[in-house]
């Protein structure tokens, strides 16, 4: 059996015999080839890998029919091979055209036909038929496995060999393959000679054990995997190909698109952005002591005397109507005094404007600073101008200190103030007493010779006992001090030191951490540096091996606006600090709201912007503003005569009587139009020609004097530049309303520059003289004296307006002040919030309004309005005058411009 198994493979070899060509033709051309690597016969191996060979020549060569049949023509090249298979069978049955054609192939089509499933699948057919057929179909389910020609197919033979011994798979093929199959049979036993057949069952029996052989069918099936990857291979090129052709097509299309407008597409979906779940900040920053600034309103009034604070204090404070301590006070006094709340380490307080700072830290100095019989420099506040060291002192005193308190500020000359400072003790020192007697001149001493240095030292020691030497010491126990002139101190006064510092007080630290001021904070730090290496306990302590060194001072930094920038607290070297954030309670405590800067502004306060359209008629808006607007019961008659024709008069009852001021308002505001047109009618082209001339040079005085702005004067933390955003402002922010009435005495103006501050002073004066005499100016100059004067004529009553920059924007104390006007916008937030906070102070109600013009529209909503920064108590009022500005208040204002001129050009 086995030698008659090898004779058609090596007839098949020489590709002969007819049984060869039966499979050869058997081989579908793009089948790839099952595996031969049969362990049972090399033959039939040789055979199997014959079949493989003529799987890989092309199809058209071995089976042109096939090809020409349109049916295959038409299907996907991915499934050729059971196309084939399928057009093959119905060829068979339904043309006989081309039955007739293929007389040669039939045999090749009818095994194409059958698959290997089928061959298994022992329908009752199949099994019912004649041993020859059996053994053909058999033979032809051989050739089938290596005809299975897709992927698809051979991979689901591989993945699920059950299927073989399983039903078929596919019911409706099956059957349609089977008939076709029987019939073809049937044609192809009356064809087949006997011993062929023989040879064919002989075969067919081997292969069947074969294919029991477990290693066999594996071998197979790798085989198999390995055909169908070659075969896949050019597909894949094919594939490369296409995109390529792709791409090319591609470029063309977007040659032929060019200039066309894209597609809409829709808006991407929002990202959720996730809040941090760390921060950046030192814990004491993120978890400060928070205080709603609103206790008086829970009436969880906290009196002076429950504070721990000294009786004397106490009553001292009573007398000058400080009954109840402030949120501020309240939380602060017991954090520094010492007693049970102490808190051990320094201290970051921001509160808002007007809270009562001050008191907070100089009541707890005045009560741990007892006085003593020499004075020694205890306490140091530093603060960054000299009207505010005034005010620091003045606190001092309400609380009726016994300390010897020193101010240091830079309108005096530096050697009046040293002597007021230092003092030169007798300090017995026999030592020291002989050498200085002995020392001669040197070198040096003539290069630094001052005449009236050595005079001094002359009349000291002339006074002085034997053997003792005279020791400079501060004479004060608290210097309040500016700081430029403390570094001049430090650096030039003989016998200045803080080696005895036990209060370090740092006021509106944001802006003087944020200005150099000589170096300030390293000299300052320098200089505790220093005083720490001092034995305090003299030569007695350091024999006895127990040297006293001084401690650090305790620091207590406080703003309305204090910095969280860690960098520049960091420069202060703070020891164990602690946040205490006044207005914050309740405010949202995200780690992003801890991080930012959070100012709570007077919850008294009443905020509005004016529209000034491009600010050509500024001082027009004003004077309306203060005319219309401010409750002047003791201003006496300030009207202008325009404003008289506009009002109809009716304006003086508000000057004089205030309970008529509804009356007076809405007289006003009824008489608008028949004024107005009066006045039009009255001086329509004239005035028109003045007012646009007056207009554009108005314009152009106020807005000449930006590049000469005082640098110094303001904050120097410009957040953004107005003039490059352009919007209207006439779009309301808010609900426009009208403000309660202002019962004040005075008005604080402020305007960008001390140029623009005198300027717009004397505007004010020459358009309306009768105010002239009740407005002054606060503004950095070389001659103080005008600064002070305004101050001095404001207590006493006779200033009502004050013109000034933001040097009076920090800190300074204008009692009873009703209003602020912003003339000139606020270059950033932090001078808004300060410049505002000098009114509705320690409770009392307050307003500021912001004249805004239109390119400055958008950056005063984003900034001010609507800044996240900001905690305040109500909204941002948009105001609009009753009228607008009549051609009669114009002309006032040209005729004024006019004068404004001759005065300055002389
Ligand atoms: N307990 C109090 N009762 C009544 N008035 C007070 C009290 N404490 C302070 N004041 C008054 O409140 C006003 C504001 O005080 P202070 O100047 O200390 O505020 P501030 O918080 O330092 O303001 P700024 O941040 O603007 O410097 C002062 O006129 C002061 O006399």
């Amino acid at each position: 059996m086995a030698k008659k198994a090898k004779i058609p493979s090596e007839v098949s070899n020489n590709a002969d015999s007819p049984a060869k060509k039966r499979q050869r033709d058997a081989a579908a051309p793009d089948a790839p080839s099952p595996s031969s690597t049969s362990p049972v016969s090399r033959p039939k191996k040789r055979k199997r890998e014959k079949a493989e060979s003529a799987a890989t020549t092309p199809r058209k060569n071995e089976n042109p029919e096939g090809l020409q049949s349109p049916e295959i023509d038409s299907q996907d090249n991915h499934s050729k091979s059971q196309t084939k298979k399928k057009s093959a069978s119905s060829a068979d049955r339904s043309s006989p055209t081309t039955d007739a054609k293929d007389t040669g192939t039939k045999k090749s089509k009818k095994r194409r036909s059958l698959s290997p499933v089928e061959s298994s699948t022992g329908t009752p057919s199949l099994k019912a038929g004649s041993e020859k057929s059996r053994s053909k179909i058999l033979d032809v389910d051989e050739h089938d496995e290596h005809h299975s020609s897709t992927p698809k197919k051979k991979k689901k033979k591989r993945n699920t060999p059950k299927d073989a011994a399983s039903p078929s798979s596919d019911e409706e093929d099956t059957n349609e393959k089977y008939h076709s199959r029987r019939s073809k049979n049937k044609e192809a036993s009356d064809d087949t000679s006997t011993p062929s057949r023989k040879r064919k069952h002989q075969q067919t029996q081997g292969r069947k054990l074969e294919d029991d052989d477990p290693t066999t069918k594996h071998s197979k099936i790798m085989k198999k995997f390995e055909k169908s990857t070659k075969g896949n291979k050019p597909n894949e090129e094919d594939a490369d190909q296409t995109n390529d052709s792709e791409k090319e097509l591609d470029e063309t299309t977007a040659v032929v698109a060019k200039g066309l407008e894209p597609l809409p597409q829709p808006q991407p979906a929002p990202e959720k952005g996730e809040k941090p779940t760390y921060s950046t900040m030192p814990n004491w920053i993120t978890t400060p002591i928070t205080k709603s600034p609103y206790e008086k309103k829970d009436d969880q009034l906290i009196d002076f005397s429950s504070l721990n604070l000294d009786k004397g204090i106490v009553s001292k404070l009573e007398k000058h109507g400080y009954k109840e301590a402030t949120a501020v006070q309240a939380t602060v006094i017991p954090l520094l005094i010492n007693r049970a709340h102490r808190h051990y380490g320094d201290l970051c307080v921001s509160a808002s404007t007007g809270s009562g700072k001050t008191l907070s830290y100089v009541l707890p100095m005045d009560q741990s600073l007892e006085r003593e019989p020499l004075a020694r420099l205890r306490g140091l506040i530093v603060v960054p101008t000299r009207e505010l060291v005034k005010q620091a002192r003045e606190s001092f005193e309400a609380c009726g200190s016994n300390l010897r308190i020193g101010t240091a500020v830079g309108n005096v000359a530096l050697k009046d103030e040293q002597q007021k400072l230092i003092r030169w003790d007798q300090v017995y020192n026999p030592e020291n007493y002989i050498a200085n007697q002995q020392r001669a001149f040197t070198g040096s001493d003539w290069d630094n010779f001052d005449l009236l240095k050595y005079k001094d030292e002359v009349n000291r020691s002339s006074s002085s006992l034997s053997q003792y030497i005279q020791m400079p010491q501060p004479n004060v126990d608290v210097l309040i001090t500016t700081p430029g002139r403390l570094v001049d101190h430090i650096r030039q006064t003989e016998g200045f030191s803080l080696r005895h510092l036990q209060w370090l007080v740092i006021d509106e630290a944001d802006r003087l951490l944020n200005e150099s001021f000589q170096e300030w904070v390293s000299v300052l730090m320098t200089e505790l540096d220093k005083a720490k290496t001092v034995n305090l306990g003299g030569p007695v302590m350091d024999n006895i091996g127990h040297p006293l060194r001084s401690s650090s001072p305790r620091k207590v930094i406080l703003s309305a606006t204090l910095t969280n920038d860690i960098t520049k607290l960091n420069s202060l070297r703070l020891d164990n600090p602690k946040l205490v954030a006044i207005g914050l309670e309740g405010a949202e405590s995200t780690e992003v709201a801890k991080e930012s800067e959070q100012f709570v502004l007077p919850l008294s306060l009443e905020e509005h912007y004016l529209p000034v359209d491009d600010g050509s008629e500024k001082p027009v808006h004003l004077m309306r503003l203060i005319l219309q607007e401010i409750n002047r019961t003791t201003w006496g008659s300030i009207a202008t005569p325009a404003y008289k024709l506009e009002t109809g008069n009716k304006h003086e009852s508000s000057d004089e009587d205030t309970s008529s001021d509804d009356t007076s308002s809405s007289g006003s505001d009824t008489s608008d139009s028949d004024s107005d047109s009066e006045s039009e009618s009255e001086s329509d082209s004239s005035s028109d020609a003045t007012s646009s001339s007056g207009s554009s040079s108005g314009s152009s005085s106020d807005s000449s004097s930006d590049s000469s702005s005082d640098e110094s004067e303001s904050e120097s933390e410009s957040e953004s530049d107005s003039s490059s955003e352009e919007t209207s402002v006439d779009e309301p922010l808010v609900q426009s309303t009208k403000p309660s009435k202002v019962d004040t005495k005075s008005v604080l103006i402020f305007t960008k520059s001390t140029e623009s501050a005198a300027r717009l002073s004397l505007l004010l004066g020459l358009m309306n003289p009768s105010l002239k005499e009740k407005i002054g100016t606060i503004v950095k100059s070389n001659n103080s004296s005008s600064s002070r004067k305004t101050l001095k004529d404001y207590r006493a009553g006779k200033v009502k307006i004050i013109v000034a920059t933001d040097r009076a924007s920090r800190g300074i104390d204008l009692v009873d002040l009703g209003a602020v006007i912003n003339y000139d916008i606020p270059t950033s937030i932090t001078t808004y919030v300060h410049r505002i906070g000098r009114t509705a102070r320690a409770g009392k109600t307050g307003h500021a309004w912001t004249l805004v013009e239109h390119r400055e529209g958008l950056w005063f909503q984003k900034v001010i309005v609507k800044s996240q920064n900001v905690v305040r108590s109500g909204k941002v009022m948009k105001y609009t005058t009753a009228k607008k500005n009549t051609k009669a208040m114009r002309k006032e204002f040209s005729a004024a411009l006019e004068k404004l001129e001759k005065a300055v050009k002389g």
